[in-house]
């Protein structure tokens, strides 16, 4: 996604907010939007996830969005399952993809106790669970989160802080607003500041991934491991090269599982990632459902550069 000269103000001769903003959004990439109040961080998000239009400029290449607000509207009439199911529908999934994806998020975040309860009727810090829960549930190729672990509980921001690494490392791009300088403190592949209706680097916050330099750029990481019989290819960051992905060699069984046919065989899988992007990879590979056995971990001097496998596929 493309912002081009980007302008935002509020009301006919209003004072600009925004101005001359020019920014990618790659994807797979981590953003951080900081800068005082009032400053326009919000403003910025709304028009990121396509809620709100500039004055000013152009937005291009905006993939399916799904946007946490500052404030969720608690007042809507539907229970918590029901509005999940609903929104899920909305952002496009089947109705049987909707509700069991609805389901599934209020487990992960503890809530499946409220599945029946109205929006009205739920506590400040389910609604926010409810809020996160509706943007997560299509996986968005772009999340925006305004503020959004303000209100959950410790163990209901550690699952947010995994479904954003999980995000990213499915290729989604997240932007991301937070009070707390803490938050996915060290992450970020960038952290921007808005300053008198300007957008800019803060120093040194810029890794090479969201820098674009492409999949060559930085040290770079060699991920080996090995999945359950079927195991699907997992969503790898930008930039990923897959050099193997197959069924374990014969005769060698999956973890002396004794599996001995084709169909028992593990599946073994061999990725190249930017250093920056391995620990995400590696949380996908380790929260996967089953999850899969890390064999190797190994930073690849630039000697070992090697063409991609038969077979192996490379992400833009
Ligand atoms: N709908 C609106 N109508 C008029 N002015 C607005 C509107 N939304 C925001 N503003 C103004 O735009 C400026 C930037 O607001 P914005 O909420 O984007 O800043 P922010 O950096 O997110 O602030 P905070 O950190 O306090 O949430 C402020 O001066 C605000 O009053």
């Amino acid at each position: 996604m493309r912002l081009r000269g980007v302008g935002r103000r509020y009301g006919l001769g209003g004072p600009w907010v925004l101005r001359g903003v020019d920014l990618e959004v790659p994807p797979g990439s981590l953003t951080r939007i900081q800068g005082r109040n009032g400053s326009g961080k919000s403003t910025l998000l709304r028009l990121l996830a396509g809620i709100d239009a500039p004055s000013a400029g152009r937005i291009t290449g905006r993939p399916p969005t799904a946007y946490v607000p500052e404030r969720f509207p608690a007042e809507l009439p539907f229970s918590a399952l029901g509005y999940l199911a609903h929104l899920g529908r909305i952002h496009g999934l089947s109705r049987a993809a909707a509700a069991r994806g609805a389901g599934e998020w209020l487990e992960r975040f503890g809530a499946d106790g409220y599945a029946g309860t109205p929006l009205a009727e739920l506590s400040k810090g389910t609604s926010q669970k409810i809020a996160v829960a509706q943007a997560l549930l299509a996986s968005p190729g772009l999340l925006i989160l305004d503020e959004a672990w303000t209100g959950l509980d410790q163990a209901a921001r550690r699952v947010l802080d995994t479904a954003v690494a999980e995000r990213v490392a499915d290729g989604g791009a997240v932007v991301f607003v937070d009070h707390d300088p803490r938050r996915l403190a060290g992450a970020p592949d960038r952290v921007l500041r808005v300053t008198e209706t300007r957008l800019e680097p803060v120093d040194g916050t810029v890794r090479p991934s969201a820098a674009q330099d492409g999949p060559g750029a930085g040290p770079r990481v060699r991920v080996e491991a090995e999945g359950a019989p079927g195991a699907g290819l997992p969503g790898e960051p930008a930039g990923a090269v897959v050099r193997e992905y197959g069924p374990v060699p014969a005769p060698a069984p999956a973890h002396g599982s004794g599996a001995d046919g084709p169909a028992g065989r593990g599946v073994r899988l061999t990725v190249e990632v930017g250093a920056a992007d391995s620990d995400g990879l590696l949380r996908t590979l380790l929260t996967a459902e089953p999850p899969w056995h890390i064999r190797a971990v190994t930073t690849i001097n630039d000697n070992d550069a090697q063409e991609p496998a038969r077979g192996a596929k490379e992400k833009a």
